[in-house]
């Protein structure tokens, strides 16, 4: 599908994910990498590759090295051991975590727009009111102060913000964990029309369901396994592999379609 169909066809989606450059085959390699903090071996001889059209799930207990997985991708941080490899082609956009950092005084439109009417996203002209617009922000809500806002709201805004520069690749830590429902379906539309790659850090078994052809699972002692389906698959294989435990610290919120 060209970019230009695609666009036309994504505007009547709530969230809007702009596409990014055309993706080349490469896209995410990690070769034999180990990675330590202090005495702690987050993964050792840790080697994948991910394809290009995957949505990949990131699941595992907290501080088992799934933040530093994406900044190990985004050069923020170094492997001790081994290579990552990213493809030339390859654009990344990165929503952490929320944070501050947020100037509280600006508008939503403000803080988005930078005050341009206009914003060109990837060689498209986009309105930027009708790009805030796709985040939910509809009328008066892209005029309200960034104090005033939820952590739903934050969360659409940090979305916004970030996939405006038009990726290839992008990198979610924990998107589901703010945000409404209305917003979460929305996001999953937006994610599986999307024609990059995508790779997002969720405990939101329901939402890894519906998005992911893989999922990357961190199972305790620096293991970590990449298995190709959704969520309900991954668990399948996983209580074939070590019985009926359920993989740890996995939160079952039910989402009522
Ligand atoms: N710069 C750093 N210096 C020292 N230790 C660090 C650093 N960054 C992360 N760590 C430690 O490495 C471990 C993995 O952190 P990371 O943030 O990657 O985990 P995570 O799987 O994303 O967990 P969470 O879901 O809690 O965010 C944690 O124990 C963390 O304290």
């Amino acid at each position: 599908m060209q970019s230009g169909d695609f666009q036309k066809r994504n505007e009547t989606n709530e969230i809007y994910i702009p596409p990014g450059p055309r993706l080349g085959d490469n896209v995410i390699e990690f070769r034999d990498v180990a990675k330590r903090f202090d005495d702690k071996l987050l993964y050792q001889n840790l080697s994948f590759t991910i394809p290009k059209g995957a949505i990949v799930g990131i699941v595992g207990g907290n501080g088992a090295g799934k933040s530093t997985l994406f900044k190990l991708i985004t050069g923020k941080e170094q492997p001790d051991e081994g290579e990552v490899l990213v493809g030339e082609t390859v654009d990344i956009a990165y929503v952490e975590q929320l944070r501050d950092g947020l100037d509280d005084k600006q508008s939503v439109w403000e803080a988005v727009s930078d005050g341009q009417d206009i914003l060109n996203i990837n060689g498209y002209e986009v309105s930027s009111r009708a790009y805030v617009g796709r985040f939910n922000f509809k009328g008066n809500d892209q005029q309200k102060r960034l104090s005033e806002l939820s952590g739903g709201e934050r969360g659409r805004l940090q979305l916004a913000q970030t996939l405006k520069q038009g990726a290839n690749v992008l990198l979610l830590d924990e998107p589901s964990n703010d945000l409404d429902i209305e917003t979460l379906r929305a996001l999953e539309d937006a994610l599986l029309a999307f024609p990059g790659c995508a790779m997002v850090i969720s405990h939101d078994r329901w939402f890894l369901d519906r998005i992911a052809t893989h999922i990357m699972a961190f199972e305790g002692d620096s293991e970590v396994v990449l298995f190709e389906g959704n969520y309900a698959e991954y668990e399948e294989d996983h209580r074939k592999r070590v019985g009926n435990d359920t993989p740890k610290r996995m939160k079952y919120k039910r989402i009522d379609a």
